[in-house]
């Protein structure tokens, strides 16, 4: 995908009130690439991964929502800026969408499974059951959740296992891209590495390109090694998450640099002791979470995984 001077902005209730969100970005992701998109609260971040999952290129769409008001984004070739709402909703099967609150977006009263094959069936309702039924199995064994989940409701699973639900349902269509906005918000940080590394080894396993939105510096550079920075609405920083951080100009990149530095001068390695190494002294509850990250069997790849340029 590739902006180019994008702007966006909100439409208030008064039509001649109009806030940039976003002002003159440019961001490209190239095919099987994992771009970090960092920035604090504010800044941008979802209101620039919402466009590029398609959610502000509708001609004439209502109070309150984001519009492409400048520049140009292409997502697969295609402009974004004032396409249809057929040509986005045909566009936008090719991409998957981890929306910040998409755990919470769960429908309520269907299981784990009917809603991880939500999309399938919105797509075409009269998909094979069975196929759907073995794409979701297959979807819900590669973010590592046991199979036995399927039939659960969604109140009935831990935050971090919703989580890894909603990111299976964002998944479930193969996408070329995936935009995930905060994909480990919520998650302690056991379970929010492995939900990291679920998306980095699915990546690399199905090669799609990435966007993955965060306002922690540690998840972004977890699963990128290029960040893009916003701060109000404009890019302050883009490259190698080194080249980025070594010696910056920008106020905000400086800050974040020095926070780095810190938090890398007091990672020291724990001191082992043998045969004290297994849990000891870990709560119970920490232990499930690390008996739940086990590695699981690699992902099988499923036919016509997207490889395409975004
Ligand atoms: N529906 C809306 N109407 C008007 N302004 C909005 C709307 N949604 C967001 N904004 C404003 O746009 C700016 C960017 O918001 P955005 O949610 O993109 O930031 P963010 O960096 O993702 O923040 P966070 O990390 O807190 O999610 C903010 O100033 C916000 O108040």
């Amino acid at each position: 995908m590739s902006a180019r001077d994008v702007s966006i902005r909100y439409r208030a209730n008064n039509t001649q009130s109009r806030f940039l969100a976003v002002g003159g970005v440019n961001l490209d992701i190239a095919a099987g690439e994992i771009v970090g998109l960092l920035g604090e609260s504010g800044s941008g971040k979802s209101t620039l991964a919402g466009a590029i999952a398609g959610e502000a290129g509708l001609i004439g769409s209502g109070e309150g929502t984001p519009e492409i008001c400048g520049g140009s984004l292409e997502v697969f070739g295609r402009e974004l800026r004032g396409i249809g709402r057929r040509r986005r909703d045909r566009l936008t099967l090719r991409i998957g969408y981890l929306r910040q609150d998409e755990a919470e977006r769960l429908s309520p009263i269907l299981t784990v499974a009917e809603n991880v094959a939500e999309p399938i069936f919105r797509r075409d309702r009269r998909f094979n059951v069975r196929e759907a039924n073995a794409a979701v199995a297959t979807a819900i064994d590669a973010v590592r959740l046991p199979l036995g989940l399927m039939s659960r409701l969604p109140h009935e699973l831990s935050s971090g296992q919703r989580q890894r639900v909603a990111l299976a349902r964002a998944l479930i269509l193969e996408p070329a891209l995936l935009v995930a906005d905060e994909p480990t918000r919520g998650i302690d940080a056991l379970v929010r590495d492995s939900v990291l590394d679920t998306i980095a080894s699915l990546q690399h396993d199905r090669v799609f390109s990435a966007l993955i939105v965060s306002s922690e510096l540690s998840v972004v550079s977890r699963i990128a090694s290029r960040v893009v920075v916003l701060q109000h609405g404009v890019v302050v920083g883009d490259g190698p998450i080194d080249e980025v951080f070594s010696d910056p100009e920008d106020y905000y990149v400086k800050g974040l640099a020095k926070a780095r530095r810190l938090e890398r001068s007091r990672v020291t390695p724990a001191p082992t002791h043998p045969g004290t190494e297994d849990h000891q002294g870990v709560q119970p509850e920490v232990v499930e979470s690390i008996a739940d990250t086990r590695p699981a069997p690699k992902p099988k790849k499923a036919p016509g995984a997207g490889r395409s340029a975004t």
